[in-house]
C-alpha cells in the first residue's frame, strides 16, 4: 500500500528532525535529546521506510553515518569506511538477531562448526565476541612499519578529519608499535607493513568532571557527557589546547598489510590479542561466546561491573568473531551486518521535586527546569532536570512535591521519567505554565505536536472532499471520524515571541560568542550577564563597542585591567572569523554551523546572500527548503537587516572564501551548466567532484528543476533521477562523465 499523505509528511518531519539532532550531536557537540529518544525517532523512520520503500531517500538519516567533517582540518577519505552500529535496547531483539544471522551464516558455512557441526581448526562460524561499548569518539589509526602516520576521525563515515597532531598528545596511543615487555621473544609477532586500527578515544570520568568543574568556574557551557567533551577537545586546532588525560581502546580493523599474520586476520579475538602484544590498549572485559544465552549472561554480568569502571560505557557490542564470516555478511550503507550494540537502560534514581522554574532560551522557547533534592546518579550528584515542555509535564502529571524517577540517558542532562504516585503527598497542585514570558511579560505562543496538527488538517481536507462529492450527488456527506481534539496534552513548546526579549538576547549572545561561532573566550556566560545587567550590552552590535566602554567595565565587580584587555583583544580577533561563523552565531532557526557554511561559501559575502532569491538558496546542496526559507526570512526582515547593518558598521568580516572558479573558457563542456549529482559514484567523492565541476565553470546544485542542464547519476540513483527523466533533463552516467572531464 502506498504511503498516505500523513505518512509522507511524517517521514519528512522525522528526516528533518533527525538531521537536526545529528548536527547538534556531532557538529555542535550539544545534543538536545537523549540517545534513547533519538533512537526511537530513528526507529520510527526505519519502520516507515521498511513499510513504504518509496519513502526512502538516499540522504535519509537511516542510511548515513551521522557525523560530518570539522571545519579547518584536512579531510581524508577512509580506506575502509567507518560505520555506525545498529543498536537495540531489548534482550528479545538481541536474541532474534543472533538466531537470524546465525542461520544465515549456517547457509554460507554449512560444514563449518557452530550450530551446524564441522571440524575445521577455525572456531565455529557462529562464534560471537562481546566487547563493552565505551562512550567515546571513533578513531582510525594508521601505522606504517610500526610508526603512527595518521589519525582520522570517523567524519561522515567515508571521509574523516586528520587529527594526527592532536593525537600526539594522547599518551595512551603509542606513536610506535613495540611488543609489550611481557611478551616472550618467541611469541612476538612481526610488525605489520600497514596496520589500521579502529578504536575509541575517550575521556575517563575523573578527567571529565575536572574539565566541567573548570568550565563551570569560567562560566562556560558544560559538556553534556564525556563523549561530547572528547569530540569537542579533539577539534582544537592547537594541540597544546587538547585536554590531557584522554584514553584509548582498540576495537576494530581497517587496512591490514603484513607478510605473516599469525592468525590475527582470522578472528577478532586473535586480532585483539595481537594488538595488545604490539602495545595497543584493548578491552580487558571481552568475552567469546557460542550461544545467545552465554552472550546474554555476559551482557548482564557486565551491567553490574560497568558502574565501577573509571569510564562511561553505554552498551555491549556483539560481533561474529570470524573475519571470513564478517566479510561474507558484509555491510549495509550505515552499519555492518555482523555486529549489533546492546544498549543498557539508563540508570535511575528517586528524589523529590522541589521547584520548577521557567527558563527562556535563545529562540524564545520557555523550558521548565526542575530543582530536586540532590541525589547521586551514574557518577555525579544531580539537582536539576529538564522537564522539556508543559505538555510533557501534564502527560506525566509532574507536580511540585512529588517523588520522581530520574535517569541519565547517554549521560545527558537528567530527565524525569515518571512520578511515583504512591509517594505523592496530599494537596499537591497540578502543574501550571506561564501565559506570559517570565522575563519580559509578552504573551506566549503555544506550539502543538505537528503530527496531531496534521491529523486535524488531513481530517479537514477529507471533510471538504466528502462535502463536495455529496453536493454533486445531492446526497448526505459520508461521516468521517474526527481525530481526538487538540488539547493541552498536545502542547510541545511555548515561545516568547518578543524579538527584543532581554532573556533571549542574553542567551543569543552566549551562543554568538560560543566556541564554534565567534569564539570569544573571554566573554563567558557570567560576564555577559554582568555586562547586560549593567546596560553595556543591549544589542549585538554593542559587543563590538565594548572597547570604548573600558572605564564602565572596569567599574564592575571582578574586573581587572588584564581581564578587560583580554576581552577587548578577544572581540577584536572575533571580527575576522568570516561570514559562515557569523551566520551560525545569529540564532536563525534551522540554520546551524554546517548550513551557514554552505550558504556563506556559495555566495561569498553577505550582500550577495541578501540579493539571492529563495530558489537560489533552496537549490544549494545539503540545504532543505525549511532552512532556506528561514534564512531568507531572516535576511529580509527588519531585525535581521538591522543586525547585519550593526555588524557591518562594527567592521565584522562578512565575507567567506569561495572555492576557486576558473572563468569558463568556453571549451569546457561544463561551462555555465547547471548540474545536479545523485547516486553513488565509483570514482569520485561527491564533494570533490562538485568542487572540480565548479572549477570548470559549472554550477552544481542539490535539486533537479526544469533549469537543470545535466543530471549525473551514479549507482542506485533515486528520486532525482526519476524527476530528471520526467522533466526531460539530460542524464549522464559515470562513464560519460569520465570521458568529458579534462585529464
Ligand atoms: N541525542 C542525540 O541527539 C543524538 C543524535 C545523534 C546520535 N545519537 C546517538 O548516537 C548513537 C549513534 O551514534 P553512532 O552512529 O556513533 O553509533 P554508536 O556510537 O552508537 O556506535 C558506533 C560506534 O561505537 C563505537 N564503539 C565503541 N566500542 C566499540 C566496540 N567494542 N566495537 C566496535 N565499535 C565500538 C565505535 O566507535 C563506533 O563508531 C545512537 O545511540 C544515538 O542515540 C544521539
Ligand atoms: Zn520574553
Amino acid at each position: 500500500m502506498p504511503a498516505t499523505a500523513a505518512q509522507q509528511q511524517r517521514a519528512a518531519t522525522l528526516r528533518d528532525e533527525l538531521h537536526r539532532h545529528n548536527r547538534l550531536y556531532y557538529t555542535d557537540a550539544a545534543p538536545e535529546i537523549s540517545d534513547r529518544e533519538f533512537d526511537e525517532l530513528l526507529r520510527e523512520l526505519q519502520d516507515l521506510e521498511a513499510e513504504h520503500p518509496e519513502l526512502l531517500t538516499p540522504d535519509s538519516p537511516t542510511q548515513r553515518v551521522g557525523g560530518a567533517p570539522i571545519e579547518g582540518f584536512v579531510t581524508v577519505a577512509h580506506t575502509v569506511p567507518m560505520l555506525s552500529i545498529d543498536n537495540t535496547y531489548s534482550k528479545e531483539e538481541l536474541d532474534t538477531w543472533i538466531t537470524r544471522v546465525g542461520k544465515e551464516i549456517g547457509k554460507d558455512f554449512p560444514d563449518d562448526g557452530g550450530l551446524f557441526g564441522g571440524d575445521s581448526d577455525q572456531p565455529p562460524a557462529t562464534q560471537l565476541i562481546l566487547e563493552p561499548k565505551i562512550d567515546g569518539v571513533a578513531l582510525s589509526l594508521r601505522y606504517e612499519n610500526g610508526v603512527l602516520t595518521q589519525a582520522l576521525t570517523r567524519g561522515d563515515g567515508t571521509k574523516g578529519d586528520d587529527i594526527t597532531h592532536n593525537i600526539n598528545t594522547v599518551n595512551a596511543i603509542p606513536l610506535r608499535l613495540e611488543p609489550s615487555p611481557g611478551v616472550r621473544a618467541s611469541a612476538r609477532m612481526p610488525i605489520p607493513d600497514v596496520l589500521e586500527v579502529r578504536g575509541e578515544i575517550y575521556m575517563p570520568n575523573a578527567v571529565f568532571e575536572r574539565v566541567n568543574a573548570q568550565r563551570e568556574q569560567d562560566g562556560l557551557e558544560l559538556f553534556a557527557n564525556p563523549r561530547n567533551s572528547t569530540a569537542g577537545t579533539l577539534k582544537q586546532k592547537d594541540p597544546a589546547k587538547v585536554i590531557r588525560g584522554l584514553a584509548f581502546i582498540a576495537h576494530g580493523r581497517g587496512v591490514l598489510e603484513s607478510e605473516t599474520t599469525d592468525g590475527f586476520d582470522q578472528t577478532h579475538d586473535r586480532f585483539l590479542a595481537s594488538l595488545k602484544q604490539l602495545g595497543l590498549p584493548t578491552h580487558e572485559d571481552f568475552r567469546v561466546c557460542e550461544t545467545a544465552d552465554e552472550a546474554w549472561d555476559f551482557v548482564a554480568e557486565f551491567d553490574e561491573k560497568r558502574h565501577t569502571l573509571p569510564y562511561a560505557t553505554d552498551g555491549m557490542v556483539i560481533k561474529f568473531n570470524r573475519y571470513d564470516v564478517q566479510d561474507k555478511l558484509g555491510t549495509r550503507s550505515k552499519s555492518p551486518r555482523w555486529c549489533i550494540a546492546y544498549k543498557y537502560a539508563a540508570e535511575q534514581a528517586q528524589t523529590v521535586l522541589e521547584t520548577v522554574e521557567w527558563q527562556v532560551g535563545k529562540t524564545g522557547k520557555l523550558t521548565p527546569r526542575a530543582t530536586m533534592s540532590p541525589v547521586f546518579l551514574a557518577g555525579t550528584t544531580v539537582t536539576h532536570a529538564s522537564l522539556h515542555n508543559f505538555g510533557e509535564m501534564l502527560r506525566k502529571d509532574i507536580r511540585v512535591g512529588d517523588t520522581v524517577v530520574i535517569e541519565k540517558a547517554g549521560e545527558i542532562i537528567p530527565q524525569v521519567v515518571r512520578v511515583v504516585l504512591e509517594k505523592r503527598p496530599k494537596n499537591t497542585q497540578p502543574p501550571t505554565a506561564p501565559d506570559r514570558c517570565p522575563e519580559c511579560g509578552t504573551p506566549v505562543q503555544i506550539e502543538m505536536d505537528s503530527r496531531r496538527v496534521q491529523e486535524h488538517e488531513v481530517y479537514a481536507r477529507k471533510v471538504e472532499r466528502e462535502k463536495a462529492k455529496a453536493e454533486k450527488l445531492a446526497a448526505k456527506p459520508k461521516h468521517i471520524e474526527p481525530p481526538e481534539p487538540l488539547g493541552p496534552l498536545d502542547e510541545t513548546a511555548r515561545y516568547c515571541p518578543n524579538p527584543e526579549c532581554p532573556a533571549q538576547f542574553r542567551e543569543r549572545l552566549i551562543h554568538f560568542v560560543g566556541r564554534n561561532q565567534m569564539d570569544i573566550d573571554a566573554l563567558g556566560e557570567k560576564t555577559i550577564h554582568q555586562l547586560a545587567d549593567a546596560g553595556l550590552l543591549t544589542n549585538l552590535g554593542d559587543i563590538f563597542q565594548l572597547h570604548e566602554k573600558r572605564e564602565d567595565i572596569l567599574a564592575l565587580e571582578r574586573m581587572a585591567e588584564k581581564k578587560v584587555d583580554n576581552l577587548v583583544q578577544g572581540i577584536e580577533d572575533a571580527k575576522g572569523r568570516g561570514l559562515a561563523r557569523v551566520l551560525a552565531g545569529l540564532t536563525i532557526r534551522h540554520v546551524g554551523n554546517s548550513g551557514s557554511r554552505v550558504f556563506a561559501r556559495a555566495f561569498g559575502n553577505v550582500d550577495a546572500l541578501v540579493a539571492a532569491d529563495l530558489e537560489q538558496l533552496e537549490a544549494l546542496e545539503d540545504v532543505g527548503p525549511i532552512t532556506a526559507q528561514s534564512l531568507y526570512d531572516f535576511l529580509h526582515n527588519e531585525t535581521g537587516q538591522h543586525v547585519i547593518d550593526e555588524l557591518k558598521q562594527a567592521g565584522v568580516d562578512l565575507t567567506e572564501e569561495q572555492p576557486a572558479v576558473v572563468e569558463s573558457s568556453g571549451d569546457s563542456p561544463f561551462a555555465g551548466k547547471k548540474i545536479v549529482l545523485t547516486g553513488t559514484l565509483e570514482h569520485f567523492k561527491r564533494n570533490d567532484l562538485k568542487a572540480k565541476l565548479e572549477t570548470l565553470g559549472a554550477k552544481v546544485s542539490g535539486s533537479v528543476s526544469k533549469n537543470t542542464d545535466i543530471l549525473i547519476a551514479g549507482e542506485s540513483a533515486g528520486s532525482k533521477l526519476t524527476k530528471a527523466e520526467s522533466l526531460g533533463v539530460e542524464v549522464w552516467n559515470e562513464a560519460q562523465l569520465l570521458k568529458s572531464l579534462p585529464e
